[in-house]
């Protein structure tokens, strides 16, 4: 199935036909103790066995037809025109906060001897302090001198969900809740502006890195054609969710309803797709623990592009029958709501299935309890390895980003 455009997402189980990943690399070796809660890591990932178990996860994708693309292919092929490459460099050395006049030179200079390949591994793991030892030292640098790095890791990158989302035909291009994970959104900016696989299709940007509240990609959920689920939970915040509509509403696309799900604002949840996940036409899988503090608004378009917010009453299974017009929900819990084994497996994103096809999911496979579970419901588990991938708080869903899916 081909499609006129280069993204085209109208659900989240349709067939997926071509996603987005990273392969970690360099910058999981620049996590040390002390900086993993900056960067948002609780553990070290083992690089060379994270590799392993995320190349199978690729090779489990493309074995059931997928189109697996690679984040730093797509960024090298969108700066090939030298301008765009040296308009990248600076944005980047902005966005990293990189103010010293002397130190941009001498990290210009640097970046200067890197092929375009080099570039963006480069930016992507970090600079080392002892990698330019040279380097004319700001007051900022000075006063912070015990701080190993230039330029910090971007360890969250295999994480592709998160800095932009295909809605439909448009994209979101977020603007992260942590200075940290910013710098990522950067690369899928170029890629949109400049890559030539997207770069002339006028791809409606549907949210702005620019803009003042943050939004992550794995709060973005598409229900149907016409309906969304949006988190507002730890990374999106609620004027997000409602920028975000009036946004989407206003791009003529088929949505015309979005379910601002409320949810605890905590590390453990820190977002909609950690603990709600769509599986099949009328599955999710749902981690007991947000059921109860769960809240949901509807945001929906009025005639004169207005919209009107009400707070839904009824259960989330009622709230889905009536949003997507079915006469049943299953609600698949994770470990079945075990008080120990939910909150583990949750924890290792027992929740976070990626849908490649209406009932076929790829999960992790220490979550064993929730994987029978699902399989007991009828679903299809593609199990994949967990140890290292599982240490940077990410499932399946959350290492990828789907720009084409079939309809359903
Ligand atoms: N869509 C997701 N649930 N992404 C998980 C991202 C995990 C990452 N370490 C972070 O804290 O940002």
């Amino acid at each position: 199935m081909s499609y006129d455009n280069p993204l085209h997402v109208t659900s989240e189980i349709g067939k997926l036909v071509s996603v987005i990943l990273h392969r970690p690399s360099a910058e999981i070796e620049n996590l040390t103790p002390n900086l993993m809660e900056k960067l948002l890591f609780d553990e070290i990932p083992y690089l060379k066995e994270a590799i392993r178990e995320h190349d199978y996860f690729a090779r489990t994708l493309k074995e059931q037809g997928v189109e697996v693309l690679y984040l730093q292919d797509l960024v090298v092929e969108a700066i090939e025109d030298k301008k765009v490459r040296e308009a990248l460099i600076k944005d980047f050395l902005d966005e990293a906060r990189i103010y010293d006049e002397r130190m941009k030179y001498a990290l210009l200079e640097y970046f200067d001897n890197k092929d375009d390949g080099m570039l963006i591994r480069k930016m992507m793991s970090g600079i080392r302090k002892n990698e330019i030892p040279n380097i004319a030292k700001s007051l900022a640098y000075l006063v912070d001198e015990t701080y190993p790095f230039i330029l910090d890791p971007m360890p969250n990158l295999y994480f592709t969900r998160d800095p932009a989302a295909a809605i439909g035909n448009g994209i979101t291009i977020n603007k992260m809740r942590t200075c940290t994970r910013n710098r990522e959104t950067l690369f899928m900016k170029y890629i949109i502006e400049h890559n030539p696989r997207f770069k002339d299709s006028d791809i409606p940007i549907l949210y702005n890195r620019n803009e003042k509240t943050s939004l992550e990609g794995g709060d973005t959920l598409i229900l149907n054609k016409n309906v969304l689920a949006i988190g507002i939970s730890e990374r999106s915040e609620a004027h997000s969710v409602e920028t975000l509509a009036k946004n989407i509403f206003k791009s003529g696309q088929s949505f015309h309803t979005i379910l601002a799900f409320n949810i605890p604002k905590k590390r453990a949840f820190m977002h909609l797709d950690t603990v709600f996940t769509m599986i099949d036409y009328n599955k999710f899988t749902i981690h007991h623990e947000i059921e109860g503090p769960l809240t949901v608004y509807s945001i929906t378009k009025e005639k004169d592009d207005s919209i009107k917010i009400t707070e839904e009453k009824a259960t989330l299974q009622e709230i889905l029958k009536k949003y997507l017009g079915l006469t049943d929900i299953t609600l698949i819990r994770c470990a079945g709501g075990d008080k120990i084994d939910g909150p583990r497996e949750q924890w290792n994103d027992g929740s976070n299935t990626l849908a490649i096809a209406p009932g076929e999911v790829v999960v992790y496979s220490r979550n064993y309890v929730t994987n029978r579970i699902l399989n007991e419901n009828g679903v299809k588990t593609h199990v994949i390895h967990s140890s290292e991938l599982s240490r940077g708080r990410g499932g399946p869903r959350c290492m990828s980003m789907p720009i084409v899916r079939e309809d359903i």
